[in-house]
């Protein structure tokens, strides 16, 4: 297999890397519905699933292959997506290293989970990225960073990247960046749902339909993050053009303040680094 250098799946002389999705729940749908949006056919994408009625949920909703067989999907793979619960990688791993081809890239999600610990458990020189993306990666609109292993080179997060190209952005980082990625964008979808319906909860207070008060909540929301992404200006400045003198604005901005709003977003955050942090040290140093 040629890795290629293309936007597009396909390499011109070996045809396209196959790819193939291990644990296929939230993400690892995710992943498989972006490898087809991104111009992979069916045929090259596999996804192995525990229990056979998902699998065969998969198989009919996608076209694509879906068995039980991690360690058969892994050997015909010249990529593997690990998308399994962190604390199922290392039984995975076992089940897939001794017949992993030389130089097939492992690409995990799995949160917490350092690099390490796969170049421990796979053959030496296997390229390992890690990647934290995010729920909103199923409409294209998914936040990831990808961090290279000691054996993955540009080639790798170039393919890395093609893999992801229908979720969104994807930025490279450092693996110890990573922690704190988890904490912003990998959790974040979980903060702007909690704000999303602590608005549509006031607007019920204050006398609107739930339908009502969550479309606009909804809406809302989906717009300033649009304006703030299209006009690249820092949030202050566009806050404060919602806030007139003596008005509405200011007046709900200076009470959050006083909930402590902004602090309880800041160690939310550090819990969510911590939490990622001890996942981590749950695998050796
Ligand atoms: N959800 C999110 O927002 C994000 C998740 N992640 C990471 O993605 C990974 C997956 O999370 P998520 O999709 O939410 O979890 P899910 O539980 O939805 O998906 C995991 C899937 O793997 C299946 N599975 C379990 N054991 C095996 C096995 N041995 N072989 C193959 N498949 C297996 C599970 O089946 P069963 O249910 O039957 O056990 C399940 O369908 C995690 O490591 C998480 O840290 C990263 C960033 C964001
Ligand atoms: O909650 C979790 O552990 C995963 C990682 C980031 C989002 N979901």
């Amino acid at each position: 297999m040629s890795l290629g250098t293309s936007t597009g799946p396909s390499t011109e002389t070996d045809g396209p890397p196959r790819v193939a999705v291990l644990g296929g729940g939230v993400m690892g749908e995710t992943l498989v519905t972006a490898l087809l949006t991104a111009g992979w056919s069916a045929d090259d994408v596999e996804v192995t699933e525990r229990s056979a009625a998902r699998a065969h949920e998969l198989a009919s909703r996608h076209g694509v292959r879906a068995s039980r067989g991690n360690a058969k999907a892994a050997a015909h793979a010249d990529v593997l997506l690990l998308a399994v619960k962190p604390d199922v990688v290392g039984s995975v791993l076992e089940e897939i290293a001794p017949g992993l081809r030389e130089g097939t890239l492992v690409v995990s999600v799995a949160a917490g989970v350092p690099i390490r610990f796969y170049e421990q458990h796979l053959p030496p020189g296997t390229p390992v990225v890690r990647v934290m993306p995010n729920t909103p990666a199923l409409i294209g609109k998914g936040a990831s960073a990808i961090a290279p292993g000691t054996s993955a080179g540009e080639e790798h997060l170039a393919l890395t990247e093609r893999v992801l190209a229908a979720t969104g952005l994807v930025v490279r980082v450092a693996e110890k960046d990573l922690d704190a990625v988890t904490a912003i964008s990998g959790s974040g979808p979980a903060y702007a749902y909690y704000l999303i319906d602590a608005m549509a909860e006031a607007g019920v207070l204050l006398g609107l339909t739930r339908e009502l008060a969550t479309r606009l909540a909804v809406a809302t929301v989906e717009g300033s993050a649009a304006l703030a992404a299209s006009t690249g200006e820092h949030p202050v400045v566009l806050r404060e053009r919602v806030s007139s003198p003596g008005g509405t604005t200011v007046a709900a901005v200076s009470r959050l303040d006083a909930h402590g709003v902004r602090a309880g977003v800041v160690a939310a955050a550090e819990a969510a680094r911590d939490r990622s942090v001890e996942l981590g040290a749950r695998y050796g140093s």
